[in-house]
């Protein structure tokens, strides 16, 4: 509000006075201007509003110049889009990315940028969101010179040296909008932008807004777009995105349950790291490594697996380059087959096969071959880091790095702390994470730590639910439509049967042949063990009938209940535990690493959402109705902030009691 008011008594005054010949705009400490306050949405707005005072700025008769560092992003590029030039250093970024928060640019944005660059070049920035570089700004046309000195003086020279010119053609909102064979662009470009949402409501409405700039002469396309962002402003959908802004901010900021911080632990410097394994896991934690510009030792000691390996890694560094336009990192990787090239490196990040004796066994052997302060991390997805670290010398240095397929391209990363790892461990991995790209979280050391423990409920309701009657597609498709990009059957297709089945002899669940439903005293369904087995894929509707099972029709209301207020339910129990610092971490590691829609904010947001109390009702209905399924059981946790009242997901640290290690 304080920023408005400045611009407006401003901007008032240099217009009005006649001494003042031209005018520049600049932000301070070498940012041009990130934007409206997204923490001042969903509070009642004080302050003057811009658009008008922006438009002030269009129909001065002294040129307004902006002197754009740092950022112009949002409402800050769209006041630029008010000023008569864009005067731009060579390292900002621009762009309109109030679509990633649920809003449109309605401040002018989509009015006047395709009347500036062209209907398709705006319907691309403002549906995305993406920031550009300075360079592709001035390709596209929006930005009209681009520096390497100082943008201040260079915009002042400026402003000085066109003071008297016309600025007739410099007034956006007096441009033509072309666009020719327009019905036909929007239909297309809807229709993508439909199965790109998956669900979300803003960039459907942005292309909406675009389509006004071509319709309606400017005032009234400047009145549609305010209609519209009517719409979008107050919607569960951008509230639940603007809380994945500050919740992927949240995350950096960890903590231990032994008080140990993110501001008070140093990460130490890392400059080479060595990868174990060259299959598809080290392959991709290969490439994000050296793409970052790390040194890497890869070690496969399995002769084929090293060549498909190293072939595979170069074509992705090979591959990344060309697209990006510049030289390839390949050099920064050298290939061993033994493990004592590991010997001088900083960090190992072990990405062997899932197995529990093979790593152990790997652990020990590390930890006589690397220097004492080496780090020693794995990338296990799911087993005991304290008891890896019990098989070296110094277990404080060991942590879990939690890497998702493919490495190089997810943005999730599970930094695991075990109760004797040390906080420089944990500061170390999670630095390493950011350097690479990645959210990484820091949670603490559970069977499956958190994505996948939650994963585990979630995916035995699916298999329930075929059980009683619903088809895969009828489970599958209620989950597309809530916005996964997969449903359960599909990514389980996708990542391979098997290598579920694996998991689940490994605990000695599966007992080939046996079609019994109750495991280890609990319910338990079979079908994929048996899918497996027998490589059948018209598995259920005979096995409902050989178990006597009845079939009754499933709705998409009872599998989305079923399969994530169970997996919700496991959130609970986790922050119950201590293994996740708060909601936010849960919810941006559904976000980043499980294909979470973004839009419904992370599972734990989206039960605030749904409202505390409705999903406990529901847990209760179905654990009555299915007595043998534990997961079913409401949490402790659910039930304390439902009889609290169910407070807004922010104060539910107040509930949860001082956290602590599970294992
Ligand atoms: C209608 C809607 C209109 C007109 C809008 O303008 S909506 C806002 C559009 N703008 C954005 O979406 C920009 C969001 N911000 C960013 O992309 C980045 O923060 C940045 C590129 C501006 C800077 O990035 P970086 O240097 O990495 O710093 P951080 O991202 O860590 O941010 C630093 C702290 O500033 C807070 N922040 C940033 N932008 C905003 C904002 N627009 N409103 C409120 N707060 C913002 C951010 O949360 C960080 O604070 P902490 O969370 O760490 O406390």
């Amino acid at each position: 509000a304080a920023v408005r008011q400045g611009i407006v008594d401003t901007v008032q005054k240099a217009v009005s006075d006649p001494q003042v010949k031209s005018v520049v705009i600049c932000g301070q400490n070498g940012i041009f201007c990130g934007g409206a306050d997204i923490k001042e949405f969903g509070k009642d707005i004080s302050g003057p509003p811009l658009v008008p005072v922006f438009h002030a700025i269009e129909s001065a008769d002294k040129p307004v110049v902006a002197a754009i560092e740092g950022s112009a992003l949002g409402g800050g590029l769209e006041l630029a889009l008010f000023c008569h030039y864009r005067i731009t250093h060579s390292k900002a970024r621009l762009g309109l990315p109030e679509v990633t928060l649920g809003l449109l640019p309605a401040a002018g944005g989509t009015q006047r940028l395709p009347r500036l660059i062209g209907v398709p070049a705006a319907l691309d920035l403002i549906t995305t969101g993406r920031h550009v570089t300075a360079a592709e700004a001035l390709k596209l046309g929006f930005v009209d010179q681009v520096i390497d000195q100082n943008t201040v003086e260079a915009a002042v020279k400026f402003a000085l040296s066109v003071v008297g010119q016309s600025l007739e053609s410099r007034r956006i909102s007096t441009l033509p909008c072309p666009c020719p064979d327009a019905d036909a662009l929007f239909e297309g470009v809807m229709q993508k932008v439909r199965q790109r949402a998956r669900g979300a409501i803003a960039p459907v409405t942005c292309v909406q807004a675009i389509q006004a700039a071509v319709t309606l002469p400017y005032a009234q396309g400047m009145q549609r777009e305010q209609e519209l962002m009517a719409t979008l402003f107050t919607s569960a959908q951008a509230r639940a995105l603007q809380y994945c802004f500050f919740s992927q901010r949240v995350v950096s900021r960890w903590s231990m349950p032994s008080g140990a911080r993110w501001d008070t632990s140093k990460p130490k410097p890392v400059t080479k790291v060595a990868v174990i394994g060259l299959g598809t896991m080290g392959r991709g934690i290969t490439v994000a490594l050296a793409q970052a510009g790390l040194s890497v030792v890869a070690v496969e000691t399995e002769q084929q697996q090293m060549i498909a390996g190293q072939r595979a890694v170069s074509d992705m560094l090979e591959r990344a380059a060309q697209r990006r336009g510049v030289s390839s990192a390949v050099y920064r990787v050298r290939y061993s087959m033994k493990l004592e090239a590991v010997a001088d490196v900083q960090l190992v990040i072990e990405a062997v096969f899932e197995d529990m004796v093979l790593k152990e066994q790997l652990f020990k052997q590390l930890s006589s071959i690397c220097k004492a302060d080496t780090l020693l991390c794995s990338n296990t997805s799911a087993l005991d880091i304290d008891h890896l670290a019990s098989q070296t010398r110094s277990p404080q240095l060991v942590v879990g790095m939690h890497f998702f397929a493919p490495a190089h391209v997810m943005k999730l990363l599970e930094v695991v702390h075990g109760p004797r790892s040390a906080p420089q461990a944990v500061a170390t991995a999670m630095e390493l994470g950011k350097r690479i790209g990645k959210v990484s979280v820091a949670v603490g050391n559970c069977r499956g730590f958190v994505g996948n423990r939650m994963l585990m409920p979630y995916s035995q309701e699916a298999l329930f639910l075929v059980e009683e009657g619903a088809s895969p597609e009828v489970v599958d498709r209620a989950l597309e439509e809530f916005g996964f990009p997969m449903g359960f059957f599909r990514m389980s297709d996708l990542s391979g049967l098997d290598v579920g089945w694996r998991v689940r002899k490994a605990d000695g669940l599966v007992k080939p042949g046996q079609m019994s439903r109750v495991r280890q005293g609990r319910r338990y369904c079979p079908l994929g063990d048996l899918l497996c087995e027998q490589g059948r894929f018209e598995l259920p509707r005979g096995y409902r009938a050989r178990q006597g099972l009845v079939s009754r029709r499933i709705d998409s209301k009872e599998v989305l209940e079923r399969c994530l207020y169970s997996l919700i339910n496991e959130g609970f129990r986790i922050l119950e535990d201590g293994i996740a610092a708060g909601p936010e971490d849960i919810d941006m590691i559904y976000v980043f690493g499980y294909g979470w829609p973004r839009h419904r904010g992370g599972p734990m947001f989206y039960a605030s959402q749904v409202g505390l109390d409705r999903v406990l009702q529901a847990l209760e209905h179905y654990q009555q109705l299915h007595p043998d399924v534990p997961h079913l059981q409401p949490s402790r946790l659910l039930r304390k902030l439902v009889s609290s009242g169910s407070p807004p997901i922010h104060r539910w640290k107040e509930v949860i009691k001082k956290p602590h290690s599970a294992l």
